[in-house]
């Protein structure tokens, strides 16, 4: 059978023009329109399937989900930096399954779960509080409103915020200069992992071991030393910890809880940081959107008091500026990945941009080989060319809430890519949903958010751009977030915590 069509591959074998700056647009853009849905590149001889539609994807990664779940194992990150407990990125197989279930135990299966609200509003009230004191670190109080949200789910009371999130940021941007795989060599040949430690790459893995070790161990450290004090409280790991001590646990159920609980944190709180910084950007911009969303919160909430769960059915408009947040309808900051010529791994402008998968075995699909690699065969799934296609989301650059009043015929559907597919789908999208919803909700029923102004009076248009990292966010923006009125002053103050 024939490999599906691509770009020519060189005597290397590799794609020799992969294009470097914003890939994604590339893939989904021109390349997709001379070689179609699926496209064929290779790296080293590493096969690398490039999925641009919402039914390849769909065909691949759920229909043969058996074949299509698993992820690269990478020695630098993995085996030398210490990230063996990211649950996100195990092979498919036993040990996967088993932190699986546990995340599916306590994270909300459903819209009508509600275990988690009172702790999402409080956080949400307690972010238009930083905002009213201090509306320039915007970005500083949103990451402790999603960081403290996952914390006391997985670790209660036992863990600061501000103690745990430096920490876990250290270990973070480790996975962000070393997860793309193949930025270091011994992804390639990992025997090169017993090289000695004097070698660059080695001793920059030790450095960044330290603290990737700590933020899996240490809260879970403490949760544990305040449950022998007798001070521990409800969370995921006392509760976990307790079930286990039932079913005479094991040191690998404790490694399991352990797991879990970090990679909530992982991939839980930078995630919900990138969509809601990119919120306050969208409402600088477009005051249109903003002045509708606020005039449906008035309707609802006369401006007597703030938001809740319950007015969520009265507030489709809010759901629809978050639906478009995670398609990342923000004009060269959307979803999407990159890849360069060591690169073998995706990367994303957003950090639900881009998911990678392992294949186990050499398939068939539409008449095509697809063959199976020396180190890897990887399925990259172009989320950004799936939430931009103009037969599912017409006139797909333009950020358009009310696009989602229209859901005839297939169009507009909710944005399910940006959350990933098959067996690897985000257990975390209901919780990630109801904190954009409820964040998103709070600050326009009280804060005006508008472009920032220099001495002068002169609007300063605040940049687009997103970083180039694996986790990625806007880049720095500024803008002015003043309360609405004296009563919204008066809310934020007055408003239950
Ligand atoms: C806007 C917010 C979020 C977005 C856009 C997002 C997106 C994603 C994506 C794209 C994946 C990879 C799925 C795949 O490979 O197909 C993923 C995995 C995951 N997410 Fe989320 N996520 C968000 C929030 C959360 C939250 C709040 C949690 C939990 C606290 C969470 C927990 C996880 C976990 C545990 C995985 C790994 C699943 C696995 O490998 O089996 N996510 N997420």
């Amino acid at each position: 059978l024939p490999l599906p069509p691509g770009p020519k591959i060189n005597w290397f074998g590799s794609v020799s023009n992969i294009p470097k700056v914003r890939p994604w647009l590339i893939y989904g853009g021109p390349w997709k329109e001379t070689f179609g849905d699926l496209i064929y590149i290779q790296i080293f001889g590493n096969p690398i399937l490039v999925v641009n539609s919402a039914t390849a994807a769909a065909d691949l990664l759920e229909k043969r989900g058996a074949k299509y779940s698993s992820r690269p194992v990478r020695t630098m990150v993995v085996d030398l930096i210490g990230w063996d407990w990211l649950a996100s990125s195990f092979p498919y197989g036993s040990k996967w399954q088993k932190h699986r279930i546990m995340f599916h135990r306590h994270l909300p299966a459903n819209e009508s779960s509600t275990k988690y609200h009172p702790l999402q509003i409080q956080e949400a009230r307690i972010l238009c509080r930083r905002l009213l004191d201090s509306p320039v670190d915007f970005r500083h109080h949103v990451r402790n409103a999603a960081a403290t949200i996952v914390l006391r789910m997985a670790y209660g009371q036992s863990v600061d915020t501000n103690d745990y999130v430096p920490l876990a940021d250290k270990a973070l941007s480790s996975l962000a200069q070393a997860g793309i795989f193949g930025t270091f060599l011994v992804d390639y040949i990992p025997i090169l992992k017993y090289a000695p430690s004097w070698f660059t790459f080695k001793r920059k893995a030790l450095e960044w071991r330290i603290p990737t070790r700590a933020m899996r161990d240490l809260p879970f450290a403490k949760v544990k030393e305040h449950i022998a004090q007798g001070k521990g409280s409800d969370c995921i790991v006392s509760q976990e910890l307790e079930k286990l001590s039932c079913d005479s646990g094991s040191k690998e159920g404790e490694n399991t809880v352990a797991n879990v609980s970090a990679t909530m944190f992982a991939a839980g709180a930078d995630t919900v940081v990138s969509t809601l910084s990119a919120c306050f950007l969208v409402m600088s911009l477009y005051p249109d959107i903003q002045a509708k969303a606020q005039a449906d919160l008035d309707a609802v909430l006369a401006q007597r008091r703030l938001p809740n769960f319950n007015d969520r059915s009265q507030l489709p408009f809010i759901d629809y500026i978050c639906y478009e947040l995670l398609c990342a309808k923000i004009a060269y900051c959307s979803a999407s990945f990159s890849l360069n010529f060591v690169q073998t791994m995706a990367t994303s402008d957003a950090p639900w941009a881009c998911t990678l998968y392992l294949r186990s075995e050499e398939d068939e699909y539409r008449g095509f080989r697809i063959p199976k690699g020396t180190t890897a065969n990887q399925v990259l799934p172009n989320v950004w060319s799936i939430l931009h296609d103009p037969e599912t989301y017409p006139d797909p650059l333009t950020f358009n809430p009310w696009r989602f009043e229209n859901t005839s015929n297939g169009l507009n559907p909710f944005p399910d890519p940006a959350f990933g597919f098959g067996r690897r789908f985000c257990p975390g999208k209901h919780l990630a949903f109801d904190t954009l919803w409820i964040v998103v909700a709070s600050t326009l029923a009280v804060f005006s958010i508008t472009k920032e102004t220099d001495a002068n009076g002169q609007i300063k248009e605040p940049t687009t751009e997103f970083t180039p990292h694996l986790l990625s966010h806007p880049l720095p923006f500024g803008c002015t977030i003043t309360p609405r009125s004296s009563n919204a002053r008066e809310l934020i103050l007055e408003s239950d915590l």
